[in-house]
């Protein structure tokens, strides 16, 4: 049997009850990383809440520098809002997505962490409880990916263009044994506190790619799960956006696989203005933040 066989979940089962009676005395928190997500954050916090006390003993915003309602939504919605510099204060915090997970670990005290991105729209509330499914039911599980259909604004799939275009054949050329998960950059997923801490973050959106490779790496393959979660939209950024986002990836599936490249990267893209194309230089930054670990062990000492 493959790994995709053994470690895919295509018709989660399990009940709720099933996951508080796995669960044991385990605990859990839930984190929401939020950059300006007013139209949304509450409706995400919302399908967690209802957890608190069963299957969730901590639901965390992780603001990352939101200058919209967002903090304040996500409060009256029921979450602890921490921002980003609430935690580590003596660490300037830099941009990004990975930064503010990095920080979460320091913010919540769960042995199992859960991260949900905070731009869900129409957020199914089994996403949490069926992610934790492979995690507490199965020995050996580390990192628990979730996976779905991807609408693309009105279509109805057809979405996640930077895992298709990029993540996934730059997966198959470097690490083609990680070509079974279906979507290696989700931004929902379920992992044990030992392994989140043991290893680097990438500050920004190579947070994923690097988790999934530094997954494997520690505990092979078989320290990885999929499970799918039904479908799961989002708000769908431009391509110059996703550009961008594209070389951060990039920039850390290149480091994790012993290739070297710029940090910052410069990244050219061309806008047309009247009848003209001009070139706009992006810097990029591909950095890293170390284990969790080893910064409790320097800022604890
Ligand atoms: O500096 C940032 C940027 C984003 N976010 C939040 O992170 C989540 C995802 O960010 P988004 O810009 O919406 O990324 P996507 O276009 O959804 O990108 C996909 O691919 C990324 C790279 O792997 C993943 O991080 C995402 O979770 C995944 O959905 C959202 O809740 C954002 O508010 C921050 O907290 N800080
Ligand atoms: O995960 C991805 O590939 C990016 O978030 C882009 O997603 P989208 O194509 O659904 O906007």
């Amino acid at each position: 049997m493959s790994w995709f066989e053994r470690r895919t979940w295509q018709n989660p089962g399990w009940t709720l009850d099933d996951i508080v009676a796995a669960k044991g005395d385990r605990t859990v928190s839930v984190v929401l990383p939020a950059l300006d997500e007013e139209d949304t954050v509450a409706e995400v916090v919302g399908t967690v809440r209802p957890l608190l006390g069963t299957v969730v003993d901590e639901l965390v915003v992780m603001d990352s520098g939101s200058t919209d309602a967002t903090a304040e939504l996500a409060e009256r919605a029921g979450a602890r809002v921490v921002h980003r510099e609430d935690v580590l204060p003596e660490l300037p915090p830099v941009p990004g997505k990975g930064e503010v997970l990095w920080r979460s670990l320091a913010a919540t005290t769960g042995d199992v962490v859960v991260f949900l991105d905070s731009d869900l729209v129409d957020p199914d509330p089994a996403f949490v409880p069926t992610l934790l499914g492979p995690l507490l039911c199965e020995e050996g599980v580390h990192l628990v990916k979730g996976f779905y259909r991807r609408p693309l604004r009105l279509e109805s799939s057809g979405g996640g263009r930077v895992t298709e275009l990029l993540a996934r054949p730059v997966l198959s050329a470097l690490r083609p044994s990680l070509s079974g998960l279906i979507q290696p950059l989700g931004g929902e997923y379920a992992a044990t506190r030992d392994f989140l801490e043991s290893v680097p973050f990438a500050a920004g959106y190579g947070v994923e790619i690097g988790l999934i490779l530094d997954a494997e790496a520690r505990y092979g393959l078989e320290g990885l799960a999929q499970v799918n979660l039904g479908v799961r939209k989002h708000r769908n950024r431009s391509l110059l956006q996703l550009g961008v986002m594209a070389r951060q990836i990039l920039g850390t599936a290149l480091a994790r696989c012993g290739i070297k490249s710029d940090d910052p990267a410069q990244l050219t893209q061309f806008a047309q203005v009247g009848d003209e194309w001009l070139p706009e230089v992006a810097e990029v930054s591909v950095s890293d933040r170390p284990p969790m670990r080893e910064v409790r062990g320097l800022t604890e000492s």
